[in-house]
C-alpha cells in the first residue's frame, strides 16, 4: 500500500513567516487544536515542524521550537518499507514535485504497519500450509537462481532430502548430478518466461515441471516457482485411461453389434438364458479361441457360429461349414483337406483344395463333430495344436490360419467314454463352450420367434397372415423337441397351407398335435428315431445343398416317407401304404436323401 493512500489533510498549518511574526497565535490556536506539533510550509513546501514546548505556559516566552529537518516522506512509498522517524508525531508527506501533500502521524503509521504485518503472517501461514500439502511438488528459487524452498511432496518424488537443495545454486544441482540437464527452472529464469518440461534424474525418474518466473511490477524477476509432477504417475494414469477407453470402445462395438444382430431380428434372445449365450458369443468373437457350441439339434448352433464370425476380426473372410455327421469318412476326410491329383480313383487330376483351406483368414463350422471318426479326428487335432496338415494322398504339410468353431448335439464326454471321441480333441475343443438351451427351456423366446417367423414366411410367399394368440399360448407351452427349427417349419407350414388370414387353433396339424399329446407316436423311443432320422435327412439334404430349395410341402412329404418307412420297413410296403408305386417313393427318398441314411 502507498502513503498516498493514507495521507491526511492536517487541522492546521502555519507558513514559516507566520510562525516567525506571530508564534504566540499559532501556539494559542494550537491550544486550542490540542495539538503539540503542527507542519510548518514555506510557500506550499515542506519547511518542518513547529512544536509545543511541554513546559509551555502563558508565563512563558519560550513556548515552541520550530524543526526544520523534521521527518518528510514522499507519497508513493511502500508503508511497509517505511521506518517510523523516533521522536515525532506528526510526519510530512509531499508529491513527487515534493509539494506538500499532507501529514501521516506516527502512531497511526505504526498501527498500520503491525496490522499489515499480522495479515502478512497470517498469509504466510496459509501460503506454507498450501505449500507443505500441496500434492503436486513445488520448487522455489530466487532471482539469482539459489533454491529458497521445497516442499515435503517434492523432496518425496526426488527421493532427495530438503538439505541438499535449499540454498544451493540451480547450476550446482545440475553440475553435483541432482539433475540431469537442462534445469528447467534454471531455463524460465533465464529465459524469463514459463517453461514446461521434463526434468530427469539420474535415477531414471521423470518428473513433469512447470516453471513460471515471479516479475514484479517494474518487470524485475523476483524468483522462479516450479511445480512438479511425477510423470510415472501420469503415464500409469494415461495407460489406466487408454486402458478404460479402449474397453468401453469395445463394450460399444459389442454393444452395438449385438444391437444390431438382435434389433434386426436376425436372432431372437428375449430369454435371460439366450441373452447370456449372446453375450458370451459376443465376448468370444474378438477373440480367436477355438469354441465348442453344445446343444440339442436345432436350437441354433449355426446361428450363434455365423454370428461369432460375423461379430469378429474374421468377419470380411469365409464362413464355412461342414456337417461332419453327414458324409461317409473317405469323402469328410477330402472335403475337409482336399486331395493331391490321383490321390484315388475319381479324383480329379489337378487335385482339390480342402474346407480348411478354403476358411482361410476366416472360419470354419465343425457342425456335429461329435459324429466324426476317430481317424479324422487325429487329424483336426493337428490342425488345432500345429495349425497345419497334409492334403489326403500329400506329403507336404500345409499351413493354415482358420478358427475353428465345432458343434455337436452329443454328450461327448460319454462318446469319451465309449471310445468314440478323443479326449485331446474335447479337450482342445472345449476352450470356450456355449450351451444353448433347449427351446423348451426358453419359453419366453417363443412369442417373438413365433412373430420373427410370421414375418419371415409373410415376406416369402407374398402373404399377410396372422396367428390368434390362443394358437402363441399352446405353441408357448409345446415341447418343440426339434426346437428352433421345429417351430420355423411349423410355421412356413401353416402360412403357405391355411387359405384363411387369421390362422387358428383348429388350423394346428394333426401331427403336430399328436407329437403334442404323444398319441401319434408308439414309444418315446420310437419319436427319437424318427426325430434321428428325420435329423440325419436335414444333414444330408444340407450338405448336398438342397435345403434351401425345401419348401413346408418338402418337408412334410420328407416326413411322411421317412414315418412310413421306419413304420413299414419297405418301399413296397410304402408305396401301398401312401397309395403310390414304389418307383415314386424311391425317386422322391432320392430327392430327399433318404436313400443315403438307409446305408449309413
Ligand atoms: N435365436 C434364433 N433366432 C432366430 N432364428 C433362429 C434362432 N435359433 C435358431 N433359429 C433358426 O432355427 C433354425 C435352426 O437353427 P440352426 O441350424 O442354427 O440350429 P442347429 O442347432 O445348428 O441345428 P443342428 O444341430 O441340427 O445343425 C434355423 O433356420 C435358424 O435360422
Amino acid at each position: 500500500m502507498l502513503l498516498s493512500e493514507v495521507v491526511q489533510t492536517p487541522m492546521y498549518t502555519v507558513d514559516l513567516s507566520v510562525l516567525q511574526n506571530e508564534s504566540e497565535r499559532v501556539i494559542e490556536r494550537m491550544q486550542e487544536l490540542s495539538v503539540i506539533e503542527i507542519p510548518v510550509l514555506n510557500e506550499g513546501y515542506w519547511a518542518g515542524v513547529f512544536r509545543m514546548l511541554p513546559q509551555c505556559s502563558s508565563s512563558c516566552n519560550d513556548k515552541g521550537i520550530w524543526i526544520p529537518d523534521a521527518p518528510c516522506l514522499c507519497d508513493q512509498t511502500e508503508i511497509s518499507d517505511i521506518h517510523i522517524p523516533v521522536g515525532y508525531h506528526v510526519i510530512g508527506v509531499v508529491n513527487q514535485q515534493n509539494q506538500f501533500v499532507g501529514v501521516v502521524h506516527a502512531a497511526d503509521l505504526q498501527n498500520m504497519i503491525h496490522q499489515m504485518y499480522r495479515e502478512a503472517l497470517e498469509r504466510s501461514r496459509q501460503l506454507d500450509a498450501i505449500i507443505d500439502h500441496a500434492y503436486d511438488g513445488i520448487f522455489i528459487a530466487d532471482a539469482l537462481g539459489y533454491v529458497t524452498r521445497v516442499n515435503p511432496s517434492f523432496c518425496r518424488l526426488a527421493g532427495v532430502p530438503e538439505e541438499s537443495f535449499v540454498g544451493v545454486h540451480l547450476t550446482e544441482l545440475v553440475r553435483n548430478g541432482t539433475f540431469k540437464e537442462p534445469s528447467i527452472t534454471w531455463k524460465a529464469l533465464q529465459e524469463r518466461r514459463e517453461v514446461i518440461g521434463v526434468q530427469r534424474y539420474p535415477t531414471g525418474q521423470e518428473h513433469l515441471v512447470s516453471a513460471v518466473p515471479i516479475i514484479n511490477e517494474t518487470g524485475k524477476v523476483q524468483g522462479v516457482v516450479s511445480t512438479i509432477r511425477d510423470m510415472t504417475e501420469l503415464s500409469k494414469l494415461r495407460e489406466e485411461l487408454s486402458m478404460v477407453q479402449y474397453q468401453s470402445q469395445r463394450f460399444q462395438s459389442e454393444l452395438s453389434t449385438l444391437r444390431k444382430r438382435v434389433l434386426t431380428d436376425e436372432i431372437i434372445a428375449i430369454s435371460p438364458q439366450m441373452r447370456k449365450v449372446m453375450e458370451l458369443a459376443g465376448r468370444v468373437a474378438n477373440f480367436d479361441s477355438t469354441v465348442l457350441i453344445l446343444g440339442e439339434s436345432g436350437v441354433g448352433k449355426e446361428v450363434v457360429a455365423s454370428f461369432i464370425h460375423k461379430s469378429s476380426a474374421r468377419s470380411e473372410g469365409p464362413f464355412i461349414k461342414i456337417n461332419c455327421g453327414a458324409l461317409p469318412e473317405e469323402l469328410l476326410e477330402s472335403e475337409l483337406f482336399g486331395y493331391e491329383s490321383g490321390a484315388f480313383t475319381g479324383a480329379k487330376k489337378t487335385g482339390k483344395i480342402g474346407l480348411f483351406e478354403a476358411a482361410e483368414g476366416g472360419v470354419i463350422f465343425l457342425d456335429e463333430i461329435g459324429e466324426m471318426s476317430p481317424a479324422l479326428q487325429v487329424k483336426v487335432l493337428r490342425v488345432l495344436q500345429e495349425q497345419e496338415f497334409t492334403r489326403v494322398g500329400g506329403i507336404d504339410p500345409i499351413q493354415v490360419n482358420c478358427r475353428i468353431i465345432a458343434a455337436t448335439h452329443r454328450n461327448l464326454q460319454e462318446r469319451i467314454q465309449m471310445g468314440l471321441f478323443r479326449e485331446d480333441l474335447y479337450y482342445r475343443l472345449y476352450v470356450v463352450p456355449i450351451h444353448i438351451p433347449p427351446l423348451r427351456e426358453r419359453r419366453e423366446d417363443i412369442p417373438a420367434l413365433i412373430q420373427y417367423f410370421l414375418n419371415k414366411y409373410n415376406q416369402k410367399y407374398g402373404t399377410q397372415k396372422i396367428i390368434h394368440p390362443v394358437v402363441i399360448q399352446i405353441l408357448q407351452n409345446s415341447p418343440w423337441p426339434g426346437n428352433v427349427r421345429q417351430l420355423s417349419n411349423l410355421i412356413e407350414r401353416m402360412v403357405v397351407t391355411i387359405p384363411d388370414s387369421l390362422i387358428t387353433q383348429n388350423h394346428l396339424p394333426h401331427d403336430f398335435l399328436d407329437l403334442q399329446n404323444q398319441s401319434a407316436i408308439p414309444s418315446a423311443n420310437t419319436l427319437k428315431q424318427i426325430q434321428n432320422e428325420m435329423h440325419k435327412a436335414d444333414d444330408f439334404t444340407n450338405c448336398a445343398n438342397s435345403r434351401g430349395s425345401l419348401n413346408a410341402f418338402d418337408e412334410m412329404e420328407r416326413d411322411l416317407i421317412i414315418q412310413s418307412l421306419l413304420r413299414y420297413g419297405s418301399i413296397r410296403k410304402v408305396g401301398q401304404a401312401l397309395g403310390v408305386s414304389h418307383t415314386t417313393v424311391i425317386k422322391k427318398m432320392k430327392k430327399y436323401g433318404i436313400e443315403r441314411i438307409r446305408k449309413v
